[in-house]
């Protein structure tokens, strides 16, 4: 159903192609996953299939691709939009009207479909992906999640041959992706549906592919195979596949299910080390007798243009003592939507949070309300021992740092280099503190590409980069690993630890359990703007279906929740 011949893509300016010869075939009515390492041309080769690239982001394409027998060189997108939907990873760039409901139908009045089946369709749609009650939402109101839903949906409606989709879960909590991967599996089987898709968050998605197609390293040929055949060497691999393995399993299993099946020796074995679980997790990290010495750093959300931060003083820490956040009985009201209610919530210094729950619980709201950009409508809040609202920005940036959902927020200069000077300049850093951070969380960045042609996960790079030179006491970092392969993952909780055992705070809204299990010390369920858990990580997670990561799901009821912890035990038992 999809062609690729000797296909490379060159864009502008670049040193090398980012995709380079290849060869493969997708076929009909079959679910193919794209892994590989961050940066690595899984967007740029899907989006040869949609005809964005080169047609829209410009470079050459070499070689051909062909959907359904047509190319895509010759036919503009506009052209295949009747075969393929495509849902980028950026789905706010592409909504083309304003409220749910009329996005759902765009694709298929543009293929001048009958009413009367535009309006079933649009009916089931909104049945399928949970979305019925935000039908008349303006897009714009919903939650990073909510409009990720309503990407999916819209390439859904027109019932497209082939789906093309970039890390479609990466914003979904761990019960809608699981929805939505069963709706695209049925699309698979009952309607012979193509379905080529790119994901990092492994865990969600491999035991979905029919066959998996591994991209090792930028300009490395392809590896494609049955999935399992394709993971045992991968670098890019979910925590059961690492505990299989780890543990010798032949052949690796993919999913819980098949990894708790040959687990009862590894419980044995394991059932003598001392379990991780059975006080907390990851200790916290010793509390410090000083508290850092905040440097002088921008929110950029908040203070976006140069002008604006060319005013903010170098001053020295906004350090009271006490907890660097609290929010008490606190309610925000954001439209007609009352999105926190009475939230409880108290930050220490050295502490790390992992904010988790259903799309639209809550939880980006609550970081706004830290950096003051949504105001209570009842109960109060506190940053670095400020009313958060009612502080100039340019003293708040001194007490806190937010990464928000959409890091391109953040980012305002025309290059990396550039990027990353400012960045230095407004933490009062030395010359190089933020470029090597980027270089240490996804090497082989180059600093003259715009920070516009960067690939999700090294945009996300840069966006943490900018905000962690400054070292802010309160690090509030929202859903910060979309488009991180998982050893850029892992270089990320290393450096975030390294800040809480100094003293840093750190509070994430993250679906990645992977990384709550890995990094927090406690996490914060909300549900419809309410707190309904708290507490230490293993006591939250473990005996929650959703939020549970694998190793968690395959070891209980032992309380193990990383393959770090295990691989540290058993190395421990020998
Ligand atoms: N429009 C562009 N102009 C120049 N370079 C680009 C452009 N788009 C992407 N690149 C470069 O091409 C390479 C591949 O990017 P691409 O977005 O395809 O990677 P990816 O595998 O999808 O990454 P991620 O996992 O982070 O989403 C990267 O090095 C990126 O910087
Ligand atoms: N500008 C807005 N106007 C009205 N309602 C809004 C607005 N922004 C968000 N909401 C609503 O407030 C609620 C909380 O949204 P929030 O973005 O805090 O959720 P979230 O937990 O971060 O979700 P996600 O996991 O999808 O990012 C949701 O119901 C959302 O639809």
């Amino acid at each position: 159903m999809i062609r690729f011949e000797n296909v490379t893509v060159t864009y502008e300016g670049a040193d090398a192609p980012s995709v380079a010869g290849v060869d493969l075939t997708v076929p009909e009515g079959e679910l193919v996953l794209l892994v590989g390492p961050s940066g690595v041309g899984k967007s740029t080769l899907l989006g040869t299939v949609s005809g964005l690239v080169p047609h829209f982001t410009g470079g050459t394409l070499r070689g051909r691709v062909t959907v359904a027998g047509r190319d895509t060189r010759t036919h503009k997108p506009r052209e295949l939009a009747d075969v393929v939907g495509t849902v980028g990873q950026d789905p706010l760039s592409h909504f083309v009207t304003d409220t749910v409901e009329d996005e759902l139908a765009y694709g298929m009045e543009s293929l001048g479909l009958a009413p009367d089946v535009m309006r079933r369709r649009v009916e089931e749609t909104l049945d399928l992906l949970g979305l019925a009650e935000l039908r008349d939402r303006p897009i714009a109101t919903l939650s990073g999640g909510q409009q990720q839903r309503v990407a999916i949906g819209s390439v859904l409606t027109p019932h497209p041959k082939v789906l093309v989709l970039d890390e479609p879960t990466s914003a979904l909590d761990p019960a809608a992706a699981e929805e939505v991967l069963a709706v695209l599996q049925r699309l698979v089987h009952d309607l012979g549906t193509t379905v080529l898709m790119a994901e990092h968050r492994l865990e969600r998605v491999v035991q979905y592919a029919d066959q998996v197609v591994l991209l090792p390293a930028p300009g490395a040929a392809p590896v494609v195979g049955a999935p399992a055949e394709v993971m045992a060497v991968s670098p890019v691999y979910p925590p059961v596949v690492g505990l299989g393995r780890l543990a010798d399993w032949s052949p690796l299993p993919l999913t819980v299910r098949d990894a708790r099946r040959r687990a009862a020796g590894l419980r044995e074995r394991l059932a003598d080390a001392p379990a991780p679980g059975s006080g907390r997790v990851a200790p916290p990290a010793p509390l410090p007798q000083r508290r850092p010495r905040a440097r002088r750093f921008t929110l950029r959300g908040l203070v976006r243009t140069p002008a604006a931060r060319a005013q903010a003083p170098a001053s020295e820490a906004a350090g009271e003592d006490g907890p660097v956040a609290v929010a008490a009985a606190l309610s925000v009201r954001r439209g007609r939507v009352e999105a926190l209610r009475r939230v409880e919530l108290t930050v220490e210094p050295g502490e790390t949070i992992a904010l988790m729950g259903r799309n639209g619980a809550g939880k980006s709201t609550l970081l706004s309300a830290f950096v003051g950009m949504l105001e209570p409508s009842s109960g109060s809040v506190r940053s670095g021992g400020a009313v958060p609202h009612r502080t100039e920005p340019r003293e708040l940036i001194r007490r806190v740092g937010l990464v928000p959902q959409e890091p391109r927020d953040l980012l305002y200069a025309d290059t990396v280099a550039g990027e990353c000077a400012a960045a230095d300049q407004d933490a009062g850093a030395e010359p190089g503190r933020c470029r090597a951070l980027v270089s240490e969380l996804i090497p082989g960045i180059a600093d003259g590409i715009h920070p516009r042609d960067l690939s999700e996960g090294q945009r996300l790079a840069l966006a943490l980069a900018v905000v962690l030179t400054a070292r802010p006491p309160l690090l509030l970092l929202d859903e910060p690993t979309r488009g991180l392969d998982y050893a850029a993952k892992a270089r990320l909780v290393t450096v975030l630890r390294g800040l809480a055992a100094e003293g840093h705070a750190i509070v994430l809204a993250t679906h990645d359990v992977e990384l709550a299990a890995e990094l927090a010390h406690r996490v914060v369920i909300l549900a419809e703007g309410e707190v309904v858990a708290d507490g230490p990580t293993a006591d939250v997670v473990v005996s929650s279906p959703a939020f549970a990561p694998q190793i968690a799901k395959v070891l209980a009821p032992l309380r193990w929740l990383t393959l770090g912890q295990v691989r540290t035990a058993l190395a421990g038992a020998r």
